[in-house]
């Protein structure tokens, strides 16, 4: 299989690598395998680093397949097969719980159920390490819908340790463009294949993602947003918020002539 990338690429993926330590000798990594761009690409990408980097890890893969149909599981053991890489698929019935709970937020019950099943398979197999294929539109839309909807400063984190399960989720791609990737897969001779989740592109997550995409195709506005999301000593944000009653004590001192 075709694993050149241009330089520009694969130098955006080793920054984040270097600059946040995502990989390191003797790591034994699982990279979450949708089928989708993203995660394919991010497979691809970490073979090669796996026949050329100095660091000795370890490289698999792990599909949940959320039961929807069999199609994607051997789709996705062909794509490992022909990268010499282990997968292993989790046969689960999230789709028939989704169904029949008639949830209002599937997505991130979906999501909660994957993690949990994939966190308790790596733990089994002694893997330290779970990589995801978000990329830098995910950490800016992730960053904006935490404003919009949380009132917090919140994005994606390049890497996060779960101490309870001695994991830690890392994310490679974090500084590249998603139409990077898509481009990139275009011209692999591989098959990113369609989501099978009835749900697909029907949330209320993809309206959103389509409104951010208007402000997104500005490539200056995009880097703004970026740099907005980096630590500062220069920040000139409002003070916490007081504390209630010191506050009401304080208005009132205001009306109470001494
Ligand atoms: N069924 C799955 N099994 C294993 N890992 C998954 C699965 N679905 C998603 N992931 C992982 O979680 C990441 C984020 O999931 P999300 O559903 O947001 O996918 P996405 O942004 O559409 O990416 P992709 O193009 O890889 O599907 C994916 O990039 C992938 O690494």
């Amino acid at each position: 299989m075709n694993l050149s990338f241009d330089n520009s690429i694969t130098a955006k993926v080793v920054k984040a690598i270097a600059e946040f330590d995502l990989i390191n000798d003797g790591d034994k990594i699982a990279v979450g395998l949708s089928g989708g761009k993203d995660s394919t690409f991010l497979l691809l990408i970490l073979k090669l680093f796996n026949q050329h980097f100095k660091n000795d890890f370890i490289l698999e893969a792990v599909h949940v397949d959320p039961g929807f149909d069999d199609s994607t599981a051997l789709e996705l053991k062909k794509i490992t097969a022909a990268l010499d890489l282990k997968i292993k698929i989790i046969k689960t019935n999230i789709s028939d719980y989704i169904a029949a709970k008639e949830e209002d937020n599937p997505c991130s019950k979906c999501a909660h159920f994957r993690k949990g099943a994939i966190i308790n398979y790596l733990k089994d197999n002694n893997f330290n390490k779970l990589a995801f294929g978000h990329h830098l539109d995910d950490a800016v839309e992730t960053y904006l819908m935490s404003i919009f909807y949380s009132g917090q400063l919140k994005t994606l984190q390049a890497k996060r340790y779960l101490s309870k399960n001695k994991i830690e989720i890392i994310r490679p791609l974090i500084y590249l463009r998603e139409d990077i990737i898509e481009e990139e897969i275009e011209n692999k001779d591989i098959t990113v294949l369609k989501s099978s989740c009835p749900y697909d592109g029907r949330t209320i997550r993809s309206e959103i993602r389509k409104e951010f995409n208007k402000f997104f195709e500005d490539d200056l506005l995009f880097s703004n947003l970026v740099s907005a999301m980096r630590e500062k000593n220069n920040r000139e944000l409002w003070p916490a918020e007081m504390d209630k009653q010191i506050l009401t004590k304080k208005m009132k001192n205001y009306w109470e002539k001494g």
